[in-house]
């Protein structure tokens, strides 16, 4: 790590020890002076054992001035530079980010006194104008609340846990409490001043989410005249960063790029400004744009699960473990076609065990790819040159999984190793099989099992897919052969074979991030980081730490 030079250097009191405080540029530091004695010459292992601790300056939530309530005040003792902790009478207290159990963040806190009004205040200062430099910091946010979500704690969770840490942090926040469906996407959409923001909270699940996805994606391609309908437009990405506080059922998008579903931690995040690119899947059918997915797009399965749970919506996240159960029993399986455009380059595969993870080095490389694409020709041009891979079938479930859709139910998701940002999806197709065999692929998406090592189990990554299910491929060709002789002929063939084997061609729903679509063909185009979420990708947890400082190298 690279030295930064001292800004400030004090003996300052915490808890009525003395320790030497530094600030630099990137790091607060404190250590305690006779633990330090001590141990003079030897390494030191363990923050709290040796009495060294030390905070990112970019972790700081914020810095107070604390009032004259210092536990030595009635010592009656006046010094410059405090000799004892009992000289101590000014304080300051500092609020930084600490990591607790996996991936979840918590504000926690430590106050320096001192002997001086003024070190006091140039510390307070100092840190604050340290602060002042972070640019990437929202300073004022559209709040969106949906009081129904999850199990309807979503202004509860808002108000005495996220309210409070962005009013520390001096963040303004205009806050609607959303009163039917559609309130937020309609609002962002068509009314929000968003020229006043610095990004939008969503509370609430991934339902919710796309809304205001949904409200801030079609906002932007209306005031640059982007024709939404047309599938080789190409999108223009969204200025404003989303935040995601979860209080849903799923709260898929929020586990997969932070790790936790943590109200706290998604809060701490948005605080400190993270930034986390974000592919977005446009879904039409022909010429009709239908929705925008950033997590799952289900046929079969998922589709299914959804389709029984929304008529349970009053028994909250429970009624996803019903549906499931239930589908699962019905084991119905759909026909249809597949096809898909396959991800060239070094985007890896979806079996390589390369999980998307902060600083994912195939993220970085797809934005560089994409601002150089953008020179070269148009996205649409090179992939009028690819081929087209067609897979016919029987499936139980079609899945693309635009990232990991890792959640609490499915710690790894339903494609470990998808990326948040390279500008494909994972499209996952499960063959009609046994039910034992469908069971064991559905629990390995709840434990550490590779869920595609199984026959009737494929998977691609992809950057476009159609789907065209086998009805609908039917009444093409009877349209067809109807236009000509012996249609009627045709017509009465197809209908005699089904009633013969009793297998006449039904069909599912696609699930799209917790949505139900009213089309079952689709053609599906994933745009490469359209959006920025308040995140930053879930933290490799660290490995070494320095022996000084303690902090993560
Ligand atoms: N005030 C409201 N009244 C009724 N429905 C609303 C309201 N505000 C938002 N909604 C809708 O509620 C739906 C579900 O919300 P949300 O995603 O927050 O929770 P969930 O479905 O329980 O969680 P998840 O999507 O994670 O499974 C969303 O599709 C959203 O459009
Ligand atoms: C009979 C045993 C079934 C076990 C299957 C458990 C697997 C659960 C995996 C859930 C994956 C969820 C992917 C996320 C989808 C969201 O977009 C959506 C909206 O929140 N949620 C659902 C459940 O469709
Ligand atoms: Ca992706």
């Amino acid at each position: 790590m690279e030295k930064q030079p001292r800004l400030l250097c004090s003996e300052l009191c915490v808890q009525r020890r003395l320790y030497e405080v530094t600030l630099n540029c990137a790091i607060l530091a404190w250590k305690d002076i006779q633990i330090a004695k001590k141990h003079t010459g030897r390494a030191i292992y363990g923050a709290v054992k040796a009495g060294s601790h030390c905070v990112p300056v970019c972790e700081i939530i914020a810095v107070q001035e604390k009032e004259d309530d210092s536990p030595c005040k009635d010592t009656g003792k006046w010094q410059k530079v405090p000799q004892s902790p009992a000289d101590c009478q000014h304080a300051f207290t500092v609020f930084y980010i600490e990591r607790t159990r996996q991936h979840c963040w918590r504000c926690s806190n430590v106050t320096f006194h001192c002997s001086e009004h003024s070190l006091c205040l140039l510390w307070v200062q100092t840190i604050r104008e340290q602060l002042g430099l972070l640019t990437n910091r929202p300073k004022r946010l559209l709040v969106y609340i949906n009081p129904y979500g999850g199990k309807q704690r979503g202004k509860q969770i808002y108000d005495h846990k996220v309210a409070p840490i962005f009013s520390r942090a001096s963040i303004s926040t205009d806050v609607i409490v959303t009163e039917r469906a559609n309130h937020a996407r309609d609002h962002l959409k068509t009314e929000a001043d968003l020229k006043k923001y610095d990004g939008v909270v969503c509370v609430g699940g991934d339902g919710m989410f796309s809304e205001i996805m949904h409200g801030l994606v079609s906002r932007m391609q209306q005031d640059a005249s982007v024709d939404e309908n047309s599938m080789e437009e190409t999108l223009v990405p969204c200025g404003l960063r989303i935040g995601i506080i979860p209080a849903g059922s799923t709260d898929c998008i929020c586990y997969a790029t932070v790790g936790s579903n943590d109200p706290v931690t998604s809060a701490l995040h948005i605080v400190v400004g993270d930034s986390q690119p974000m592919d977005v899947c446009s879904v039409h059918n022909e010429n009709s744009f239908l929705r925008y997915s950033v997590s799952l797009l289900g046929y079969g399965f998922y589709g299914d699960v959804l389709t029984y749970s929304e008529r349970k919506r009053w028994m909250g996240p429970a009624r996803y473990d019903i549906s499931g159960v239930k589908t699962f029993l019905s084991h119905r399986y759909y026909e249809g076609t597949v096809s898909f455009l396959p991800a060239e380059g070094n985007l890896g595969t979806p079996r390589d065990k390369m999980q998307c993870r902060s600083g994912c080095s195939i993220c970085r490389q797809s934005s560089s790819d994409k601002l150089v694409s953008k020179d070269e020709d148009s996205v649409s041009d090179a992939e009028c040159r690819d081929t087209w891979t067609v897979i016919r079938g029987k499936f139980l479930a079609i899945n693309a999984a635009n990232m990991s859709c890792a959640c609490p139910r499915s710690p790894k998701g339903l494609s470990p190793s998808a990326h948040l940002a390279d500008g494909t999806t994972d499209l996952i197709l499960v063959r009609k099989c046994s039910r034992i065999d469908f069971l064991r692929h559905l629990l390995r998406h709840t434990n550490k099992d590779d869920q595609f090592d199984h026959s009737f189990v494929e998977v691609y990554r992809v950057k476009q897919f159609r789907f065209t299910p086998r009805y609908q491929e039917c009444d093409s060709e009877v349209d067809l052969r109807e236009s000509g002789a012996g249609g009627k002929r045709f017509l009465s063939q197809i209908c005699r074979e089904h009633r013969a084997c009793g297998c006449m061609p039904s069909q599912s729903n696609w699930n799209c991030d917790g949505e139900i679509l009213p089309q079952t063909a689709i053609q599906v185009r994933v745009h490469c980081q359209l959006i920025t979420l308040f995140a930053r990708g879930i933290e490799e947890q660290p490995v070494f730490e320095d022996p000084y400082t303690h902090c993560a190298i």
